[in-house]
């Protein structure tokens, strides 16, 4: 007779959650960040706003971006107005956009992945898919796995509205999946479209003008799985500790709603100033019982939420500028792209190490830290380690 205890150390896996394939997708449309404002307040008829469009420019041009994708093209603005009004109703165009762009974004990132992972698609156990728009039944976890063609047995799993915290949570979440499931092979799917947040502008809401300087659209795919079938799959991270903080009393700092013009969202200036007052605990907590102290000695993928973000959280822990040079590369090429730019981070950092011909897929070192920040407020701390090369 075989017991419960035998049942479940034979669904258990050995060795760690691991990362084996990374893909990712952006609409082709860009926008660069220099003409920006003058793009936006032309086709939102706001120019005669002449002292607000010169505050958006000076938003901008601190933003450190350089270009971002979107969906949204001119073309398809021109077709529905109210989008690019500030109190325009268009919540029925923008989901009915949604619910095809954000599947078919997710699509793309996940067949870049499927093809690098080199298994069959299906040997894909689970899905998790992220966004922060597009909310139908059945979700649109289950468009993607449809156009992607996945078993219909795929134990799917719906994050909607999370923010930009959310590819750590993704991790998370794949890394129990993938340890408790022998041979699971968890695909992350994590897909933003900001066709939900873009509105015209209005002097009374400088949160939504610099959401409207941050926000871009890109999709990310991850195939997570433990004990790696190392003749075809080749690991690129390991997941070894994950965990999410709430800060006490920051609920009215980063947020968002839902309304018949779109996803609303507020953005305090205090953000980077908490965001960089809490890492130090995140960082103890889950280096304390590895013995390190020393967090320059560690490769760093940190939610690019806005450079301000970055540049706290560098000054708060005295880190080395090469440290955040990823992250800051994806914000600048790429924008904000919510809960999948993290996994751009990774995605960069592991091809520069290689091309770069350092030891490993960490930038050359071994332990590294993925933070994910946003709504709550909410910091998802994921502890990494590489791969050598
Ligand atoms: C959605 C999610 O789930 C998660 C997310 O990622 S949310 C996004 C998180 N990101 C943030 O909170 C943005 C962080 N902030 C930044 O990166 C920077 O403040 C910034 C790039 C926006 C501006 O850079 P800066 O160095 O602060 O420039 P600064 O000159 O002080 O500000 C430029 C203007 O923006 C205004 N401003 C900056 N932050 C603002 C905010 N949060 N709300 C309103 N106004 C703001 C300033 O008052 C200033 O206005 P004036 O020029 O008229 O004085």
């Amino acid at each position: 007779m075989v017991n419960v205890s035998e049942i479940r150390k034979i669904q258990r896996t050995e060795g760690p959650a691991t990362i084996l394939a990374i893909g990712t997708a952006n609409p082709p449309d860009v926008i660069e960040q220099s003409t920006y404002p003058d793009w936006y307040f032309r086709i939102t008829n706001a120019e005669h706003m002449t002292d607000l469009k010169k505050k958006f420019q000076r938003i901008c041009d601190k933003t450190m971006i350089q270009k971002r994708h979107f969906y949204l093209t001119e073309e398809i603005l021109k077709e529905n107005p109210n989008i690019c009004d500030y109190r325009g109703s268009s919540i029925d165009a923008r989901e009915d956009m949604m619910l095809a762009e954000v599947p078919r974004l997710g699509k793309e990132a996940s067949l870049k992945a499927i093809k690098e992972w080199g298994q069959p698609k299906s040997k894909i156990t689970h899905m998790i898919f992220c966004t922060t728009s597009g909310v139908s039944l059945p979700g649109v976890d289950y468009q993607c796995a449809v156009l992607l063609g996945l078993d219909p047995c795929v134990k799917r799993y719906m994050m909607y509205h999370q923010g930009c915290f959310a590819g750590g949570t993704m991790l998370r979440l794949a890394k129990d999946l993938a340890e408790n499931n022998k041979g699971a092979r968890v695909l992350i799917v994590c897909s933003e479209v900001t066709a939900v947040t873009f509105r015209g502008p209005n002097e009374n809401d400088i949160d939504s003008l610099v959401g409207q300087s941050l926000f871009a659209d890109g999709a990310a795919a991850i195939i997570v799985g433990s004990d790696p079938v190392l003749e075809i799959e080749k690991p690129l991270y390991e997941l070894v500790w994950t965990s999410q903080k709430m800060i006490p009393n920051t609920h009215d700092t980063i947020g968002g709603k839902l309304r018949e013009v779109g996803l609303t969202f507020y953005l305090n200036k205090s953000v980077p100033d908490i965001i960089s007052q809490n890492i130090n605990d995140a960082l103890n907590a889950a280096f304390d019982p590895l013995g390190i102290s020393d967090y320059n000695s560690l490769f760093w993928i940190a939610h690019p939420g806005g450079r301000a973000i970055i540049d706290q959280v560098e000054q708060k822990l005295n880190l080395k500028p090469e440290k955040m040079r990823a992250t800051r590369e994806v914000l600048r090429d790429n924008g904000n792209m919510s809960s999948a730019c993290v996994f751009f981070i990774l995605d960069l950092m592991r091809k520069k190490s290689l091309e770069e011909g350092l030891q490993t897929t960490g930038e050359g070192v071994e332990w590294g830290v993925l933070f994910g920040f946003g709504p709550g407020l909410t910091i998802e701390t994921v502890v990494l380690h590489s791969v050598a090369i």
